[in-house]
């Protein structure tokens, strides 16, 4: 009955409430948030394991974005908007005073939907993260690129011309640069607001198989529009609507055996 294909799928069956507190980055309870006097999330709990894949998937409007920009506290930024509950990260609440918001963002590391690179040089790009830091040291800088570069699947096209400015670079390269830039600075977790909305089918590929290799060294939170991707590159995805997050599981149970109607009639097409 249903047509999504799971590729590459390695967990099962996980119930993802019963996560240890070493296995968890973030704990969301009771989270709503709403902009002025409008509500966008109500009451999500959840918890986000660390070192895989988890997806927000969900119509247009329902709050994917902005519970992701709730995890780094982005939507500080925004006039108006109000937040109850709680989010933890390693069992500390991300909105505790004594929390430093920009320490906060470097560990909680983002990539948007058009890729951002500055217009600076490809090897500027990567060690800015390092150079706001203070490290200028070039054999440091100079390791720090390669690695960053080669974790997002990009050094080989770029080596030979680290000094060409970013923007000489197609879409896709450009998306793995920020992706590398965001990475230069070796954070825990990465969240990627539907990373490949705006590349073509080969770049989102590429794309899709770098998020399967970043989680080996980070914890990997995407909003993707697109089901397919959700499938193919998570571990676990939710289902939100409206503000509600609907369903929570592993991946492959949410799109083969989901347990709400809403969440079956969204995955097989039927609105959304
Ligand atoms: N800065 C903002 N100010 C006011 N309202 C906002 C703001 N950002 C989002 N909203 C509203 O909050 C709700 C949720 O928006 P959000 O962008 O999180 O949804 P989404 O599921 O990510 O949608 P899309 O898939 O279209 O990006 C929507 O009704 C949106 O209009």
């Amino acid at each position: 009955m249903l047509s999504i294909d799971t590729g590459l799928l390695s967990t099962h069956n996980r119930d993802l409430s019963a996560l240890t507190p070493e296995q968890t980055a973030f704990e969301i309870r009771e989270l709503s948030l709403s902009y002025g006097d409008k509500p966008a999330l109500n009451r999500i709990s959840m918890k986000i394991p660390k070192h895989q894949v988890t997806a927000f998937i969900g119509p247009s409007g329902c709050g994917k974005s902005t519970l992701l920009r709730c995890l780094n506290r982005m939507n500080d930024l925004i006039d108006g908007c109000q937040i109850e509950g709680q989010i933890l990260l390693d069992g500390d609440d991300i909105h505790d005073k004594r929390i430093d918001v920009a320490a906060l963002r470097r560990n909680v590391g983002m990539v948007f939907q058009r890729p951002n690179p500055f217009p600076k040089s490809i090897y500027e790009n990567v060690v800015y993260g390092l150079r706001l830091q203070g490290i200028n040291d070039r054999r440091r800088l100079d390791e720090a690129v390669e690695k960053a570069l080669k974790a997002a699947a990009l050094w080989d096209e770029v080596k030979e011309r680290l000094g060409d400015n970013a923007y000489s670079l197609s879409g896709g390269q450009q998306q793995r640069l920020v992706i590398a830039r965001a990475i230069a600075i070796e954070p825990q977790v990465l969240l990627l607001d539907e990373p490949t909305s705006a590349l073509d089918p080969i770049s989102t590929l590429t794309i899709e198989e770098l998020i399967t290799e970043l989680k080996q060294s980070f914890t990997v939170v995407i909003v993707t529009h697109n089901m397919q991707q959700a499938a193919r590159v998570s571990d676990n995805t939710a289902f939100m609507y409206l503000g509600e997050m609907i369903e929570y599981s592993d991946t492959n149970t949410l799109f083969t055996t989901p347990a709400k109607k809403q969440t079956e009639d969204y995955i097989t097409g039927r609105y959304g």
